[in-house]
């Protein structure tokens, strides 16, 4: 049914970005009413946050009906369609569903969709959201084998908790979760993957590693074959040679010229944000990377248009600590920060870049381990400029610290380690550490101590 809506505030995107954002409005303008537009029909909502240290923050996430929303917060109403035109220098987007809204702010929040390596081949799948996990979970329960492609968050996962079913991983790099991690992190990891078959007595769990240093792409490309991932990688892990001399339905070549057959591949190569089709026409500035380029008060070139989350692209100078990755916490704060900027703007208020975007951080889990990541946890942009502390017990623990001029810009946590409230400090303050050389990393001594 057609109709018209003369509205202040309308949010696009269910995810946590969109969601964020219309609950943050929603609580602060509680006479106006709030407009959530979205395409899926469950909304993702955060739950249990707990904001671990100055930057640092864990939460869980949660798929929800809307009217959870609603309920919430009476002002919110979530629509459940699709937009399908936005024309901005009118004011005014159209849903799937035939409403039309002329909004005075609008936060754009619609994500990003997998990258896949190939378009429209049944064979190749990519995880984004329920509906393709639950693809890939139909089709992974009859696969003798799947070809893992990419080297990033969601490959770590799958090879780590695939059960039942071999997995060919082909990562281009060196080392695994390029990422995330250098090689050291890699090798400390590695082992996981053979220890946690044996532990688990999991009889089909099979990783094999493909890799390929020419860094080219994939399917029917030439290359040679990479070095070896180090002494542990292959330990308790089954390796046959040959190709099966049956019938698979995908057949994959990768650069270093074998021929892998498998029931299907999983394209884990990243994600390209939902900039088209409803945006076209307009004039956004899109980024590189085909994100909407938003400002420091995640403004983009369209007046009153904000975006927030995987959709967009810092545009701002960042800060030397920062770095745009596109996760749950960053699309949270993202989503956060334009609420309150769009806030500022209708308020005619200022506001200045919050403070999460001082320091990256970010806390996950891989292959069971606690992963806290800080600044610039890789020695991103640092070039040779920078110098490398680390410790590391097998098994237990790897840290690995980032310095530049006697400065820490920079820490890997893996395990549970209990540095991440002092290396956040350390970081954010600058303090010069040249002193301490590596004894800032010696187990024997309470490092908190040091600098009380
Ligand atoms: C398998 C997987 C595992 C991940 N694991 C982690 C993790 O452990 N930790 C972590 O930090 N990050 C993880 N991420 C990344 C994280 O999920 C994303 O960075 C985050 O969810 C992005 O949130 P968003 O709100 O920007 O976008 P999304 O969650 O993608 O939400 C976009 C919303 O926009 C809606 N939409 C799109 N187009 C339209 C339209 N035209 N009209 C209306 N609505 C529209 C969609 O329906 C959806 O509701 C993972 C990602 C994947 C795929
Ligand atoms: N626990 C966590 O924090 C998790 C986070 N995520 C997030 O979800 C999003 C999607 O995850 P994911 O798809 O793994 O994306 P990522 O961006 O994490 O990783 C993509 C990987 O694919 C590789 N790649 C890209 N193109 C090709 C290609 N043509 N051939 C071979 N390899 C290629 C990339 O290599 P290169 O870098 O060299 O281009 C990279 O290793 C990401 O934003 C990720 O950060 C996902 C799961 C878990």
């Amino acid at each position: 049914m057609a109709s018209e809506k003369q509205v202040t505030f309308v949010i696009v995107g269910g995810g946590i970005a969109g969601v964020t954002c219309a609950e943050q409005i929603a609580s602060q303008f509680t006479s106006d009413e709030v407009y959530l537009l979205t395409a899926s029909p469950l909304v993702k909502t955060v739950t249990n946050f707990k904001q671990v240290s100055k930057t640092l923050e864990e939460f869980d996430i949660e798929e929800q009906p809307s009217s959870v929303l609603e309920e919430k917060y009476p002002n919110l109403k979530v629509v459940q369609s699709a937009v399908k035109l936005l024309r901005a220098k009118e004011h005014l987007l159209q849903t799937e569903n035939g409403q039309t809204f002329h909004y005075r702010k609008l936060c754009i929040c619609s994500g990003a969709r997998p990258k896949l390596l190939t378009q429209d081949n049944p064979h190749v799948l990519g995880i984004r959201d329920t509906d393709s996990a639950q693809e890939f979970q139909k089709r992974l329960s009859k696969a003798k084998r799947i070809v893992v492609i990419g080297n990033g968050g969601i490959a770590l996962e799958l090879v780590y908790e695939v059960e039942g079913c071999e997995v060919i991983w082909a990562i281009k790099d060196k080392a695994i979760g390029n990422t995330f991690f250098d090689a050291g992190a890699a090798q400390f990891l590695i082992p996981s993957l053979g220890a946690d078959k044996k532990d688990r007595s999991l009889p089909c769990k099979r990783a094999r590693y493909a890799t390929d240093k020419t860094g080219a792409g994939h399917s029917g490309a030439s290359g040679e074959l990479g070095s070896a991932l180090g002494p542990d990688w292959h330990e308790g892990i089954e390796l046959r040679g040959a190709v099966q001399v049956w019938l698979w339905p995908a057949y994959v070549q990768l650069t270093n010229k074998k021929i892998y057959g498998c029931d299907f591949v999983v394209s884990a190569t990243g994600v390209v944000p939902n900039t088209d089709p409803f945006l076209n026409g307009n004039n956004f500035k899109l980024a590189e990377d085909h994100g909407l380029r938003v400002d420091d008060h995640m403004r983009t070139s369209e007046q009153d248009v904000y975006a927030a989350g995987d959709v967009c692209t810092a545009g701002w100078e960042p800060s030397a600590l920062w770095q745009q990755m596109r996760l749950w916490t960053q699309a949270r704060q993202m989503g956060w920060y334009a609420a309150r900027c769009m806030a500022a703007d209708v308020q005619e208020e200022a506001i200045e870049l919050d403070f999460c975007f001082e320091l990256f951080s970010h806390i996950t889990k891989f292959f069971n381990y606690k992963v806290v990541l800080l600044g610039k946890f890789n020695a991103q942009g640092l070039g040779q400029d920078h110098e490398l502390l680390v410790r590391c017990t097998k098994g237990q623990e790897y840290v690995k610290v980032v310095l530049t001029g006697g400065r820490m810009v920079g820490a890997v946590l893996i395990g549970e380690t209990d540095l991440e409230e002092t290396f956040e400090n350390l970081i954010l303050n600058q303090m010069d550490l040249s002193r301490y050389g590596e004894e800032l990393l010696n187990p024997n001594i309470d490092i908190e101590d040091y600098f009380d």
